[in-house]
């Protein structure tokens, strides 16, 4: 029987995985696409809009807890979808939330009979980024999960990282992935070839590392905007939240709509960082309702109020 290739993206909160998915499609449109959020409100779908690729999207809880449960169901309508029409696609891309720890999800691959002999794992990507602060390898045990897992790493936002920052990101990837192929991608450049058609690589299953990680510590709070805001006044409340929050406030992503333009308008933040925001084209199902999604470390406390607050 045909197996369909599958290729598992992890890595951190904002580590670049939908960025560099969103490159991967332009090579390779012909794939189908599972999207994993740990936030109640879907966005990263709003990167992909561009592609016109079979998208699921699982959110609300990470693909190795809450959610895992949804994820055989839907290979199995793809399959069946494969099994009617194989020139629908070419491979299956997961892209796992931020905080998912690859194992469960690699398992559901191996164990289900009836997956395993319809799919085949071609690669486990992670994503890494230059610019992660190295406590997180300590304060995160998904961090080095995510790392010890695959056998493809991403150096990310390299071309944001200070000489020593990179230094320091691939003395500890020589230690939890020695064996790993180890690439570099700005903004998700890279050679699709060495992702798509690499040799398999088998690994041994490194148990001292991840077999079990304690639950996940991670809360998020979804916010809706119901009316355009400036963007100006926008940005200096998330700001102000960023500095307010500190280390706590992990990730903040959301599309919002302001006054100035019809356009919707994309936000990123990680780590006490905002990065520039990015307009999307219009869409017809654009509802003018802006969403905002915030994950933390441990949850915070009346962050809604204070968001509020801030854009009174
Ligand atoms: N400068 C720079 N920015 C990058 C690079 N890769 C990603 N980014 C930016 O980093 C932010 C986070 O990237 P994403 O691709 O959304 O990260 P992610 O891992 O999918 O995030 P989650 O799904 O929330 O875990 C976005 O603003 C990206 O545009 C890079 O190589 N260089």
């Amino acid at each position: 029987m045909n197996r369909i290739p599958i290729y598992i993206i992890s890595g951190f909160l904002g580590s670049g995985k939908t960025r560099l998915l969103n490159r991967l499609l332009s090579h390779a449109p012909k794939s189908a696409v599972i999207i994993n959020e740990f936030g109640a409100t879907a966005i990263d779908q709003q990167l992909l809009r561009e592609h016109k690729v079979p998208l699921s999207t699982l959110v609300g809880g990470c693909l190795c807890c809450q959610v895992r449960g949804s994820l055989a169901p839907i290979l199995k309508n793809l399959r069946m979808a494969w099994d009617a029409d194989n020139s629908y696609f070419e491979r299956v891309i997961i892209e796992t939330s931020g905080v998912a720890n690859p194992e469960p999800v690699l398992d559901i691959l191996f164990m289900d009979r009836w997956l395993s002999a319809r799919y085949s794992l071609q690669g486990a990507i992670a994503t890494v980024s230059a610019i992660m602060d190295e406590q997180n390898f300590e304060r995160f045990p998904e961090v080095v999960a995510q790392i010890a897992w695959a056998d493809t790493v991403v150096l990310t936002q390299t071309d944001l990282a200070q000489a020593w920052q990179q230094k320091q990101i691939q003395t500890k990837l020589d230690q939890l992935a020695p064996i790993a192929t180890r690439l570099i991608a700005v903004q998700g450049a890279i050679d699709p070839d060495v992702i798509f058609n690499a040799t398999k690589k088998f690994r041994p299953r490194r148990n001292h590392y991840v077999s079990e990680l304690p639950q996940h510590e991670f809360s998020s709070i979804s916010i809706h905007l119901e009316t355009p805001i400036a963007w100006e006044q926008l940005h200096t409340a998330l700001m102000q939240l960023i500095t307010r929050y500190g280390q706590q406030l992990v990730r903040l992503k959301g599309v919002v709509y302001t006054p100035e333009q019809k356009q919707p308008l994309l936000v990123q933040g990680v780590a006490e960082k905002l990065y520039p925001s990015i307009r999307l084209p219009s869409r017809p199902s654009d509802d003018g309702i802006g969403r905002l999604v915030f994950i933390s470390h441990g949850e915070i406390k009346g962050l809604s109020e204070t968001l509020q607050a801030l854009l009174q």
